[in-house]
Formats: C-alpha cells, sequence, structure tokens
C-alpha cells in the first residue's frame, strides 16, 4: 500500500506547488520521497512551469524521514534506502541542481529530511510560529539528505552545530536572522509569498541561492578546525559512550576539507552505516515506546473525552508539592496551595518563587511572565476554596494516617467530580482510600523530584479507579509535558519497585567485599548520570532507610536486609544535604571519595555475618553493571507479570525518564533483551546459589529463558491485573 504521496498543482501565474502529502506530520516515506522526484521531472519539463514551490499539507512542511521505515530497515522488512541515490540525485540534482528556481513555503515543522529539502530549495519563506531543526542525532543516525553539507552553509558552523549536535530546533524569527529562511509571513500569505518569490528568481530580482555552495557563512578553515575540535572535546564529554556525534562531526569536516559534494558522499555513506547500529535501534524504540505510553488498552481505547481541568489544588507545599505548582502554573492552570500553618505556607511559596526564578536566570522566562505565572498560585490554610477544584493532588509526608484523614476531608470538602489523587511514591492507594466511599476516583499521580524539571509522571490506578479518571489525568500530564505511564497499585507501583533491587544490590556487593565507588564509577561508565550510592547521598539516607522498610515488608523474600545506612545515619552522615554520605562534599557540593566510610563497611559486614569475596575483587566493569542491573530486570519481570505495568515499552520509558538509564540502551527491558532471557536466568541463578535468594529468578523470567522468547514479548492477558 502507498504510504504517502505528493501532489502538483500549476497555476495560471506558471508556478507548479508540489505538496507532501503524509498525515499525520508528512514524514518522507520512500514513497513521499519518489513521488516528490516525479512531480518534479514533470514540473521541469512542462512547458507551462516557470517556477515550483514546494510545501507541505494541513500546516506542516514535513516531520522528516519516516522514522517507522527504520524500524522497517533494522527488522529487515524492508531493504535499504538508498541514501546516496535520494541525497544526490534526488535532493541534489532533481531540486537543487533543477533549470526552474524552487521555493520552500514552511509551515508548522521542517525537521531533519524535511528542512534539508527545504535548504535544498533555492529561497525559504517561512510564517513565524515554525520549528525548524535537524534532530537526526537524537534518533541515533546523522542528517542524511546534505543537512550536515547545507546547514553550516547557510548559519555558519558554530550554530550548525549547536543546532545538530544538541538536536535543537529553531523557530522562524531566529531561523530569519541566521539566513536559514528569506522572509517571514503570516500563514495565509505563505504559499502566495513564496510564488511571487519563486517568480522574482525566475525574473532576476532575488537571488538564485544553491545552499550547497554558499561559502560566504563558512568560518575561514583554521577557525572551522577549532570549532570542530572543540566539538568533538564536548560531544565525548558529554557522551562518551556514543560514535554518532563524532561520526557527524568527521562528515562536516569532510565538506569543509574536501568540498560540499565529498561531504555528500561521506555522509550518506555514515548515514546507512548508523541506521543499523544498536544505537539506532535503541533509540528509535525509544522514540516510539515514548508515544505508546499514551495509550493504555481497556482505557484510552474506550472513547472518552476529557473533561476539562480548570482548577487544581495541592495539598503541602514542601519539596514535592511545591514542585508539582511550579509544573501546573507553567502551563497556566490556576492552582491552590494549602499548607497548615503560616510559616509552611510561606516557605512553599517561597520554593516555587525559586523555582521560578531560576527559569528567569536562565533566561527562559521574562519578568512579566514570572509576575502571571506566580499570580496564578493561590495559598490557603483551609479547605474553603475547594468547592470548585476539578483535581486536588496530596503531597504531604508519607504517613497512612495522615494522609486517610486528609481524604476523608477531601471527601467533604471537594465536589464529587473532583479527582483524589495522592503523590505517593510507596503507599497503596487503597489504603489512603480507605477511609471514603469515593474510590472511583482515587488514584496516584506520582512525580519524580524535581516535579518541575523531571518528565514522567506515574498515573496509578487502582481496579476501582475509574478509566474517565485515567483519561482526564493523561490530558493534564500531557498539557503539562510530562509523559505520563499508566501503572497498576502496589508497594513502590512500577517505577519504585522495579528500581529498588539498583541500591539493595549495591549494598549486597559492598557487604561481600566490592569497592563503592568502583560501583559507581562502572554504572555512570555503562551511561548513568550517576551511581547507586551518589544516588542515596542524592535522596539522603533517611528515605533510603525509610523505603527499604516498606519493601522489606512488601517483599520479604527479596529484600537485602543491609544495616550500612543505618550505620552511617547513627553518625549523621544522611547524605549530600549534610555534606556526608557515602562520599564527602565541599560548599559547592563537589563530591569526593572519603576513606572513612571503610569503618561502617566492616561492621556492616560483620553484622550481616559475612566475609569478602575474593571473586569480586577481580570483576570487570561490565560484570558490576550486570549484578546491579540483571536484579533490576528481575523486578521488572514481576512488574509485567503482574499487570502492574502494561507493556514492557512503559517501563523502558520509566528506567529512562525516572532512573537516568541511558537511552541510548533503550531502556531496561529493551537492553535485557539484547543480552537475552536465557543468560540473565543463568547469571541469577549462579548468583543466588552464592549469594542467596536476593538473586533468585522469577518464573517469568525462567519460562521465558527456558523458551528462548523475549522479556518485552506482551503477557497474556488473562495474567494481567490491569
Ligand atoms: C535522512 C534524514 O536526515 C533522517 C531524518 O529525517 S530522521 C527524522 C527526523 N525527524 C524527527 O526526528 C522528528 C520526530 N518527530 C517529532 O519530533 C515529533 O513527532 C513532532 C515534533 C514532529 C510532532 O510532535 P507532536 O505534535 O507532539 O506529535 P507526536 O505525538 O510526537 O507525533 C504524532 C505522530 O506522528 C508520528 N511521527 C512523528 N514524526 C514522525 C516521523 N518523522 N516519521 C514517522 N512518524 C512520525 C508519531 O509517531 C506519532 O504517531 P502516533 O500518533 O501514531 O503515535
Amino acid at each position: 500500500m502507498e504510504k504517502g504521496r505528493t501532489t502538483i498543482e500549476v497555476g495560471a501565474d506558471g508556478v507548479a506547488v508540489i505538496t507532501i502529502v503524509n498525515p499525520p506530520v508528512n514524514s518522507l516515506s520512500i514513497d513521499v520521497l519518489y513521488s516528490l522526484k516525479d512531480n518534479y521531472e514533470q514540473a521541469l519539463k512542462r512547458n507551462d512551469v516557470k517556477a515550483i514551490v514546494v510545501t507541505g499539507s494541513r500546516g506542516k512542511f514535513s516531520g522528516g524521514f519516516d522514522i517507522s521505515a527504520f524500524s522497517a530497515i533494522q527488522g529487515g522488512k524492508i531493504g535499504q534506502p538508498n541514501a546516496d541515490f535520494i541525497s544526490i540525485e534526488i535532493v541534489t540534482n532533481t531540486l537543487e541542481g533543477a533549470k526552474k528556481p524552487s521555493v520552500a513555503a514552511i509551515d508548522g515543522l521542517a525537521l531533519g529530511g524535511g528542512l534539508e529539502i527545504a535548504m535544498a530549495c533555492h529561497a525559504r519563506i517561512s510564517t513565524s510560529n515554525v520549528q525548524l531543526g535537524l534532530p537526526e542525532l537524537q534518533l541515533g543516525v546523522i542528517p542524511g539528505f546534505g543537512g550536515t553539507q547545507r546547514l553550516p552553509r547557510l548559519v555558519g558552523l558554530t550554530k550548525a552545530l549547536e543546532m545538530i549536535l544538541l538536536s535543537k530546533s529553531i523557530k522562524g524569527e531566529e531561523a530569519h536572522s541566521l539566513g536559514l529562511v528569506d522572509a517571514i509571513v503570516p500563514p495565509d500569505q505563505l504559499v502566495i509569498t513564496a510564488r511571487r518569490w519563486a517568480l522574482d528568481i525566475v525574473e532576476f530580482k532575488r537571488p538564485w541561492i544553491r545552499s550547497l555552495f554558499k561559502t560566504d557563512k563558512l568560518e575561514p578553515l583554521g577557525e572551522a578546525r577549532e570549532i570542530l575540535k572543540f566539538a568533538r572535546a564536548q560531544a565525548q564529554k558529554q557522551a562518551a559512550n556514543l560514535q554518532h556525534p563524532l561520526v557527524c562531526i568527521d562528515v562536516i569536516e569532510e565538506g569543509i576539507v574536501s568540498g560540499p559534494l565529498a561531504g555528500l558522499r561521506k555522509e550518506a555513506s555514515s548515514f546507512q552505516h548508523l541506521l543499523t547500529s544498536d544505537t539506532c535501534k535503541s533509540l528509535v524504540h525509544v522514540f516510539f515506546a515514548q508515544r505508546a505510553t499514551s495509550k493504555v488498552p481497556g482505557i484510552t481505547d474506550l472513547g472518552l473525552t476529557p473533561r476539562k481541568t480548570k482548577k487544581v489544588a495541592i495539598l503541602g507545599g514542601g519539596l514535592m508539592g511545591s514542585g508539582i505548582v511550579t509544573a501546573l502554573i507553567m502551563s497556566n492552570y490556576p492552582v491552590i496551595l494549602k499548607e497548615v500553618n503560616e510559616d509552611f505556607l510561606k516557605a512553599g511559596i517561597d520554593r516555587i518563587k525559586a523555582n521560578l526564578q531560576s527559569r528567569v536566570k536562565k533566561g527562559k522566562m521574562s519578568d512579566e511572565k514570572f509576575e502571571k505565572t506566580l499570580s496564578l498560585v493561590k495559598g490557603v490554610l483551609d479547605y474553603d476554596s475547594f468547592r470548585d477544584v476539578d483535581i486536588v493532588i496530596e503531597a504531604v509526608i508519607e504517613n497512612i494516617s495522615l494522609k486517610q484523614q486528609i481524604f476523608s476531608d477531601l471527601e467533604k470538602y471537594c465536589p464529587p467530580h473532583c479527582i483524589l489523587a495522592s503523590n505517593t511514591s510507596t503507599i497503596d492507594l487503597n489504603l489512603i482510600g480507605e477511609k471514603t466511599s469515593s474510590q472511583d476516583r482515587i488514584v496516584g499521580a506520582h512525580f519524580f523530584s524535581p516535579a518541575h524539571v523531571m518528565p514522567l509522571l506515574e498515573i496509578v490506578r487502582t481496579n476501582k479507579t475509574s478509566p474517565q479518571v485515567v483519561v482526564d489525568l493523561l490530558d493534564v500530564g500531557k498539557k503539562i509535558r510530562k509523559t505520563p505511564i499508566v501503572v497498576g497499585n502496589c508497594t513502590g507501583f512500577a517505577v519504585n519497585r522495579t528500581f529498588f533491587p539498583y541500591t539493595q544490590s549495591a549494598l549486597l556487593f559492598v557487604d561481600r567485599g566490592l569497592d563503592v565507588y568502583k560501583i559507581d564509577r562502572a554504572c555512570t561508565k555503562f551511561g548513568m548520570p550517576i551511581g547507586p550510592f551518589r544516588m542515596i547521598d542524592l535522596v539522603g539516607f533517611g528515605v533510603g532507610v525509610a523505603t527499604g522498610m516498606q519493601y522489606l515488608q512488601s517483599f520479604p523474600d527479596r529484600s537485602y536486609k543491609s544495616v550500612l545506612l543505618s550505620l552511617m545515619l547513627e553518625d549523621k552522615r544522611s547524605g549530600e544535604a549534610a555534606r556526608k554520605g557515602f562520599y564527602k562534599y565541599d560548599n559547592r557540593r563537589k563530591a569526593t571519595v572519603d576513606p572513612e566510610i571503610k569503618t561502617y563497611i566492616e561492621k556492616s559486614r560483620k553484622m550481616a555475618g559475612v566475609t569478602v569475596d575474593p571473586e569480586l575483587l577481580k570483576i570487570s566493569d561490565k560484570e558490576i553493571v550486570e549484578m546491579v542491573f540483571l536484579p533490576v530486570v528481575n523486578e521488572a519481570c514481576r512488574v509485567l507479570d503482574e499487570g502492574i505495568a502494561v507493556k514492557a515499552s512503559d517501563l523502558d520509558i520509566a528506567s529512562i525518564m525516572g532512573m537516568g538509564f541511558p537511552p541510548y540502551r533503550g531502556g531496561i527491558i529493551f537492553w535485557a533483551d539484547t543480552l537475552g532471557a536465557s543468560y540473565i536466568h543463568k547469571r541469577l541463578e549462579e548468583w543466588t546459589k552464592r549469594y542467596g535468594d536476593f538473586f533468585k529468578p522469577c518464573s517469568y523470567l525462567a519460562e521465558r529463558a527456558a523458551k528462548g522468547s523475549l522479556l518485552s514479548a506482551s503477557v497474556e492477558r488473562g495474567k494481567a491485573r490491569l
């Protein structure tokens, strides 16, 4: 079946308008690209055509090459596209090299291949609200239709590197000031202006520019080499495990040193090569997994429309509560913040102010917007103004009886349609709502700290929560720019529960003789932003001990009873806030190793009644990573088996957005599948024999290991809890 096309319409003015039609974002499938070529050839042949305008249907130029074709190529379902042919034959020879001029009329977005086609045109007209960029590196590839050559020639090397290496898109005004677009016009003037512009080129009233051969914006060779050298160092510093940013810099350099045609050839072959790399496979998986989180079987397929949320109330202005308020007001929701006394209320509002001020300082918010945003919060000490709220999110301390009291109060003071949400990170929602008769509107809205920055929102539904409530929260989540995952109810829900073995396993191996700092280093080398011990320092030992107790109660068979944290806590080594935990911290919170922790470790080891395992002193970083992450995979399998998470890809996204798991490894389950269920099972069995039941593989893992099937393959529905 044909996947997208282009249309051609020739006007009385002699301009052929070629329109890309492939909803929803007019992506460039192979069919679209060939149809573009055909229509171009037709326009070039026809005597009634003097010039060409290229545009996209329904207000979008193009979202770039069809990413679903990436997966199809990687899965061997379709052959590799001939990048050389598309980039050189179609984009360069047919479009840019044409004997008739082309103008791109850009509205909405021109990303990746979309912008590359626009750059091959001889001028570009856009609206002010467009999004222009080359985000290919986010997918593990490089621009493949000439972007590495044309963008530096249009905007200069420094800006082009920033846009490509950081996948940063720009808006119309900036693009205009950089010279990437030639004029900005209102949407209703777009095609008309582009037509006129194209005819002006024919009539020599405007220049006929081939971007590929422009040189005026390029820095002189010596300077260009210095800029590229700096870019290489930065790319390596930012993600030492990634090759494709370096390949991209090499390709850009080739064009500058050996000329744009050599650059195009190197670009095409590198693109083709990277397309089947593990990094690209992982990142393409993440792209689709992220979009799949809001498709929840049995909820979003019921045809429900989200109800309008006009007002939200937050209970508790602590770190989490103030972060949630910040996230909501930044997306223009009016919010009531309730606290128990004036002092706490002031502290909460001050935190919100500080959150917003940090945006002002970074130039991301104007002073005027700051005032306007802050005015959306109203601080209160009672429930009087809760009569017309649509959603309440409770964010008080993790105390069951306090939360139960709050939920009974909420039932009295809020309107009957109001959603009653809790931001608890561990407590069973059925317990929280036990003293109410509103179970159908009780739901978890679990944000991650800092709530106004972290992109993940875990929406927890019990077996009584109504689908409408989930649909409403999904809508609010999207509006405040979070990626929501909908999960079932249990201790720790999906994200914290999946990851509790991460620190537990690290603590177990420290008792057995592995070095704290070696574990952290192995994890950061693997791609985690911080290792488990640095993470405990950041979260604070108090929270670490309390949540450890909860897991011990809920999952006694597989919780490791380390006393190390309690021992250190007794000596007020409570983490980064106290400037002393597993690391020492200076005034600027820079962490350094601390040999003093040895004493606590020896004591902990003694109390655990275990001895140092000499084998552990010789192991590689790769093995360390497996030792801390395979127990996480094991728990993730239980979470899937019990239906707490609906699909494996949700856990991939949760691990990336909630825990900092490297996206270029595709997420926890995707990564596990690259190792294979049977290998994971074998390793866990070995460690069970050596170190105990903490590592015991669950039945889900055992079954898949025996069958040789993927851990990500879907669970039989009968078993799932959701
Ligand atoms: C050779 C070339 O150099 C290589 C390339 O061009 S690689 C591609 C480069 N382009 C990109 O990376 C852009 C990727 N897309 C995006 O960033 C965003 O989707 C967007 C900004 C275009 C739109 O965002 P938004 O409005 O929030 O909608 P979003 O939900 O993301 O996407 C809408 C739908 O379009 C699909 N889509 C978006 N871009 C796509 C693409 N390039 N190919 C195929 N499908 C795409 C999404 O999967 C989604 O499908 P669904 O509704 O079935 O889930």
